[in-house]
């Protein structure tokens, strides 16, 4: 067996390892990198990419719906064409993979495609796509494998041809009514997108309400929003048997009594890290209970010389997260051997976004894990229709919610649900970064009309609880 020698062996080409290969490749180091064929990885092909681009094809349509309110005629009738739709979706990926593509191979890396296995310390099989096996040993390894959606053990389920995030992109039609059993992140996110398109769709999620990481009233924001928007919603109901009938029609039997039925079922219940059978644990590296590879705050592996990056290696699901994880692995690679390694992932302030609309941004602290931290907590509430902006666009709808440290006056986090909130999330990010008191934000001359300009009103005493 011929072993090829590299100084970097990345194993899946997620955000943290493909990053990490481009620049070292760059640098003039030897890097391989093998993906078995998402060029990119998951969130460009099958994820973030595509759902924000059809969620925007959503919000195309609503205004369009909306356009006499907006003093514009002639829009008659607006409908999506779902062949359109995809075609859009598939360019804006097509066109990022073919990027990602050159810019593999111009950073001088060896980019292969091809199914990675271990064979021995830091040494992976690669059987290639295009036929033949290549040997490889990195003086580093940095596994990034991502994760795929979790099909868990309900009755029923495995024969009744349901639908995942990846399926779901691939539809030819929409179905005419569709139940999404889970409602977290991907639930959220195309409830309200099959929805606004026009499909009948019912929630079973088994939390008292969705989004279960959020804070009760806030969550209820959410679920109100969908109410309106005629989504039925199933709180507190697990699936336990999925059956489908000779029509086609799906039925799915809830743990409180009764069943929903529609023409397709979405699974959208947690994902599954893509670890198993490729001889990880046979060269050390220890995977937790569910499959996830365990790390230290480093990103090292129990394996020496092997490091773990992104959704697989436990760290929170979202692909800025991964990116910093490339940030982390860069640092510590670069670091003497014997020394202590610069930088690790301990207090990540990691904000993220729900892209429903409106969107709920989210940062820091919830309100409940707020208190159960011991801070004594002041809160500042705020309805969105408050800003200048919101009634500007016609945006009205949602509420502004800031988690203050009655003490420090410090921002311990904020829940913003309402139009454009994933790029006002980010303001506050910030000012939480910079360890702002709040009085800084509320007294900072901020851009009118714009969203962010209502950080100037959140703080003051008409929202702030005494
Ligand atoms: C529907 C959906 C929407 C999302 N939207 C967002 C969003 O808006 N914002 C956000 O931040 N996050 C979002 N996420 C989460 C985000 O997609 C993930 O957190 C991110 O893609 C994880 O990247 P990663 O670095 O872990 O690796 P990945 O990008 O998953 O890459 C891992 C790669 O490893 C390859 N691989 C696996 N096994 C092997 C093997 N044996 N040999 C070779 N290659 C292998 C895979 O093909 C894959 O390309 C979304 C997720 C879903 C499902
Ligand atoms: N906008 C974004 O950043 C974005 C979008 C989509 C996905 N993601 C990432 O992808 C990950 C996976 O998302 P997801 O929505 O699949 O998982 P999730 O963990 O967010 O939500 C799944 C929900 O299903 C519920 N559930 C579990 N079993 C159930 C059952 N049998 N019946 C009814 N309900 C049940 C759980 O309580 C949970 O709240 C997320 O954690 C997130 O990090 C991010």
């Amino acid at each position: 067996m011929h072993v090829e020698d590299v100084d970097l062996l990345v194993v899946g080409g997620g955000k943290a390892g493909k990053t990490l290969a481009m620049d070292l490749a760059r640098e003039g180091r030897k890097v391989a990198m093998v993906e078995r064929g998402m060029i990119g990885g998951t969130c460009i092909n099958v994820a973030c990419i595509p759902t924000k681009t059809i969620i925007h094809s959503g919000r195309v349509l609503e205004t369009a719906r909306r356009s006499a309110e907006f003093g514009v005629g002639g829009v008659e009738q607006p409908r999506v064409d779902l062949g359109l739709l995809r075609h859009r979706k598939e360019d804006v990926v097509g066109t990022m993979v073919k990027g990602q593509l050159a810019s593999f191979t111009g950073s001088g890396m060896d980019f292969i495609l091809g199914e990675a296995k271990f064979v021995a310390p830091r040494t992976v099989e690669v059987t290639l796509n295009d036929g033949g096996v290549r040997t490889l040993r990195g003086a580093d390894v940095v596994v990034n494998l991502g994760t795929e959606p979790a099909l868990p053990a309900i009755a029923g389920l495995a024969e009744a041809n349901v639908l995942t995030s990846n399926t779901l992109l691939q539809l030819a039609s929409l179905p005419r009514s569709i139940i999404i059993l889970g409602g977290g992140y991907v639930g959220c996110e195309f409830a309200d997108l099959l929805n606004t398109l026009g499909v009948e769709v019912t929630i079973v999620h088994h939390g008292s309400h969705l989004l279960s990481r959020e804070d009760d009233d806030i969550a209820v924001a959410v679920e109100k929003g969908f109410d309106d928007a005629g989504i039925q919603l199933r709180t507190g109901a697990t699936a336990e048997r999925i059956s489908r009938a000779a029509d086609g029609t799906v039925s799915v039997a809830l743990s409180t009594g009764g069943q929903v039925s529609a023409d397709e079922v979405l699974v959208a219940l947690g994902r599954t890290p893509v670890t198993g059978g490729l001889g990880l644990e046979g060269i050390g590296v220890e995977l937790t209970e569910r499959g996830f590879i365990k790390t230290d705050a480093y990103l090292r592996t129990t394996a020496g010389g092997v490091w773990a990056a992104g959704d697989a290696a436990g760290s929170a699901q979202f692909t800025h997260v991964s990116y910093d994880d490339y940030r982390v692995l860069k640092a510590n690679l670069a670091a003497p051997r014997d020394g202590a390694l610069p930088r690790n992932t301990t207090d990540r302030l990691v904000p993220y976004c729900v892209f429903t609309t409106p969107e709920l941004g989210r940062v820091g602290l919830t309100e409940r894990q707020a208190r159960e931290a011991g801070h004594d907590v002041r809160i500042a509430k705020m309805p969105v229709s408050a800003i200048p902006r919101a009634r500007t666009v016609g945006h009205l709808e949602g509420v502004w919610k800031a988690v203050l440290d009655r003490r420090t006056d410090k921002i311990l986090g904020a829940a913003m649900l309402g139009h454009e909130a994933s790029e006002v999330i980010a303001v506050v990010q910030l000012a939480m970064l910079g360890g702002l008191e709040y009085p800084a934000v509320r007294d900072a001359v901020i851009t009118h009309p714009t969203m962010a300009e209502g950080l100037t009103l959140l703080f003051t005493p008409a929202y702030l609880e005494d």
